[in-house]
C-alpha cells in the first residue's frame, strides 16, 4: 500500500533517493491517523473518558492534515514538521503531566531519532538540541513532576548522555542509508554503463542500439548497417589483436564522420550500426559516401587495405527490426557487388 500511495501520489518510486524517508513519513501519518483513531473510540465506547477523546481526536486531525499536506500538496518537508511538532507536543504533555513523573523523561528520547530522520541533519539537529534545552529547562523549573528522580547534576548529566546518544546513532543511520543509496546509484549506473556499451570500442552496443531506435519510434531516421570486407583475412594475416586494433580504428573514424549527426554501435564482430538523426536521404546517401571513401582512404596501420559496405534504410518507426531487416539486405546485395560501396534500400519500414 505504502508502495502505491509514493508512486500515484508522489511518483516516487523504490529507487528514488527519497524513498525511504518519504516512505517513514507516510508510514508514520498513517500511524498516527490509526491509533488515534482507535482511541477515539476506546475512549468513547469503552473507556468513557471524554477530555481524552477531544486529544485523540485533535491528534487525528492533525495526522490526517499531514496526510494531506504529503499526498495531496505534495510538501513533503512541512508535512514532516507537523508530524514531528505532533510528536514533540505529545512528549511534551508526557513530561508536564504530574501523574507520568518516573517516566516522563524516557519519552523525550524519541525526539532526537525523529526529528533527524523527519528533517535530515541539520534541522534535525537544530530541532533536536532546542528540544533538549527545553526539556531541561522544564526539569530545572520543577514543576512537581521530578520528584522521583531529582534534577541533580549525576541525572542532568545522564539524560543529556542518553539523549545525544541516540541523536549521533540517529545521524549515524542516516548517514549510513545516505552513502549506501549512492553507492548503490553510482553501481548501478556502472552496471547500466556496462550493459550498454561494447568492451572492445566502447560504442553503442546492439542493445543499446534497439533501446534507441525504440526510443524514437515517432521520429523518421536512418539507418545503417556497416559489415568490414574480408575482415577474416586481416585477422588471418596480422592475428587477432591486430583485428581489435583495426575494429576500433574504424569505430573511432565512424563516430568522427557521423559527429553529432546521429549515433554509432557494434552490432556484433565486424559488424556496426549507425542511426542518423536526419530524415533527409540527400543527406544521409552523402555521409555514407563519406564513410565509404573514408574507410578505404585510411592506413589503419596495416598493410592491406579496408573497407566497408554500407546498407541503409529508412526508420518511419513503424517496427525497427524490419528496417534493420531491410538495411541488412541492402548491405547483403552491396557485397554481392564486390564490397567497397553503399545502397540505400527503397523501401522503407
Ligand atoms: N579481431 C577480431 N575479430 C573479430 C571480432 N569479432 C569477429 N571477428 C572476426 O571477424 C571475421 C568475420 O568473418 P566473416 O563473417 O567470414 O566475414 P568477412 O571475412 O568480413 O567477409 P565478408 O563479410 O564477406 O566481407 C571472423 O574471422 C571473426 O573471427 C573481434 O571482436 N575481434
Amino acid at each position: 500500500m505504502i508502495q502505491y500511495l509514493m508512486s500515484s501520489y508522489l511518483g516516487i518510486n523504490k529507487q528514488d533517493e527519497h524513498y525511504r524517508h518519504v516512505s517513514l513519513v507516510l508510514i508514520y501519518a498513517i500511524s498516527c491517523v490509526c491509533v488515534t483513531t482507535f482511541y477515539c473510540f476506546y475512549n468513547t465506547l469503552i473507556f468513557d473518558y471524554p477530555k481524552m477523546f477531544l486529544i485523540d481526536l485533535a491528534g487525528t486531525i492533525v495526522g490526517l492534515l499531514a496526510l494531506y499536506v504529503l499526498l495531496g500538496l505534495k510538501r513533503i518537508r512541512l508535512a514532516s514538521w507537523i508530524l514531528l511538532l505532533m510528536a514533540a507536543g505529545v512528549v511534551l504533555a508526557v513530561i508536564l503531566s504530574r501523574v507520568n513523573a518516573n517516566y516522563s523523561m524516557a519519552w523525550a528520547m524519541i525526539i532526537p531519532l525523529m526529528s533527524v530522520f523527519l528533517l535530515g541533519y541539520l534541522w534535525g539537529t537544530v530541532f533536536s538540541l532546542g528540544y533538549l534545552a527545553l526539556v531541561v529547562w522544564i526539569a530545572r523549573q520543577g514543576l512537581e513532576t521530578w520528584q522521583a528522580a531529582p534534577w541533580d547534576v549525576g541525572s542532568a548529566v545522564n539524560v543529556v548522555a542518553i539523549y545525544l546518544l541516540l541523536f549521533m546513532l540517529s545521524c549515524y543511520f542516516e548517514a549510513s542509508r545516505r552513502s549506501a543509496h549512492k553507492l548503490l546509484q553510482a553501481s548501478n549506473q556502472k552496471l547500466a554503463h556496462l550493459a550498454s556499451t561494447d568492451v572492445l570500442t566502447g560504442l553503442k552496443n546492439r542493445r543499446s542500439i534497439e533501446d534507441y531506435l525504440l526510443a524514437h519510434d515517432r521520429q523518421p531516421l536512418f539507418l545503417a548497417m556497416i559489415d568490414v570486407d574480408d575482415f577474416k583475412h586481416i585477422n588471418d594475416d596480422f592475428g587477432h589483436n591486430t583485428g581489435d586494433e583495426v575494429l576500433v580504428a574504424l569505430a573511432q573514424l565512424m563516430q568522427q564522420l557521423v559527429g553529432d549527426h546521429g549515433v554509432v554501435g557494434r552490432w556484433g564482430g565486424e559488424e556496426f550500426v549507425i542511426v542518423f538523426d536526419d530524415s533527409n536521404v540527400e543527406a544521409f546517401e552523402a555521409l555514407l559516401i563519406q564513410l565509404v571513401q573514408g574507410v578505404a582512404a585510411t592506413g589503419f596501420g596495416v598493410s592491406r587495405s579496408v573497407t566497408i559496405s554500407v546498407g541503409g534504410s529508412r526508420h518511419t518507426g513503424a517496427d525497427h527490426k524490419l528496417t534493420l531487416r531491410a538495411a541488412d539486405e541492402a548491405l547483403y546485395e552491396v557485397k554481392q557487388k564486390g564490397k567497397n560501396g553503399y545502397k540505400i534500400a527503397m523501401a522503407s519500414a
